[in-house]
């Protein structure tokens, strides 16, 4: 049974618990990962570091064209490297979450980005992919499409704490509602659309949330 081809698409606004949630049950499917919001941090990080403008649209659309970007796929082992460097780590600095929607408002970057992303899930056989545009846009065809989503309290508490409570409440609010009213002006993932089901995980905890997102598998793909 986990030889059969499966794709499970997972969208969600800043601290919904995509990324958790995500591995844990591609885990629990045999399944690969693909988080596809290190793609953006990774190029944003790189821009930051080779001095690109980032309020120069063409400059980080050619920056992204020509980046030399590593996504690993395996659910227990993470790493993203970009032109060489290791960046699994630096990626989740809130330096990187403060600039990133330069790259991900960038039209040109994220057409690149989702052909990429699309590569990868065609080469996986069985993956979870998770980000903002993933049931809408990357993998419309999905077996499985999911929106995870949560209240923003819920939200800013967790990511408070995830951070080990060293940011100030209006740096939390910056790095996860200010940014997600900047990405939701290029996609949607405050609602669902048609066909995705809607995980609201405000009251749930993160076991209950993946039996809840692997539920929501089941009924969907009638292969997982
Ligand atoms: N249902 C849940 N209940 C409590 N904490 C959760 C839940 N889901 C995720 N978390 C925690 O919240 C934090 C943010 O989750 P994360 O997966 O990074 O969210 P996202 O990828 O959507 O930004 C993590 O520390 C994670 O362990
Ligand atoms: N498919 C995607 C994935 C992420 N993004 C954007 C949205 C976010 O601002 C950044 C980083 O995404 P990431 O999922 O790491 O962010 P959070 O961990 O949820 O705070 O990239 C996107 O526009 N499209």
């Amino acid at each position: 049974m986990t030889l059969e081809k499966l794709v499970v698409a997972v969208d969600g606004p800043s601290g919904s618990g995509k990324s958790s949630v995500s591995k844990e049950a591609a885990r629990r499917l045999g399944a690969r990962y693909l988080d596809t919001g290190a793609m953006y941090r990774a190029v944003t990080w790189h821009c930051l570091d080779a001095g690109t403008d980032l309020h120069d649209a063409g400059a980080v659309a050619a920056a992204v064209r020509v980046a030399d970007l590593f996504i690993s796929t395996d659910p227990d082992h993470e790493e993203v490297r970009i032109h060489g460097t290791d960046v699994t780590a630096a990626i989740r600095e809130p330096f990187v979450s403060e600039a990133v929607s330069a790259v991900a408002t960038n039209l040109e970057a994220r057409a690149e980005l989702a052909r990429r992303q699309r590569e990868i899930i065609d080469a996986a056989g069985r993956i979870v992919a998770e980000g903002r545009d993933i049931t809408t846009v990357v993998a419309p065809d999905a077996h499985a499409r999911i929106l995870l989503t949560a209240s923003e309290e819920a939200r800013l508490r967790r990511r408070g704490l995830q951070l080990g409570g060293t940011q100030s409440a209006a740096d939390l609010q910056r790095q996860v509602v200010a940014r997600d009213a900047k990405d939701a002006t290029v996609s949607s993932f405050h609602e669902a659309s048609d066909g995705v089901a809607t995980v609201d995980s405000s009251d749930l905890d993160f076991e209950q949330t993946v039996q809840a997102v692997l539920a929501a598998v089941a009924a969907q793909a009638v292969s997982a």
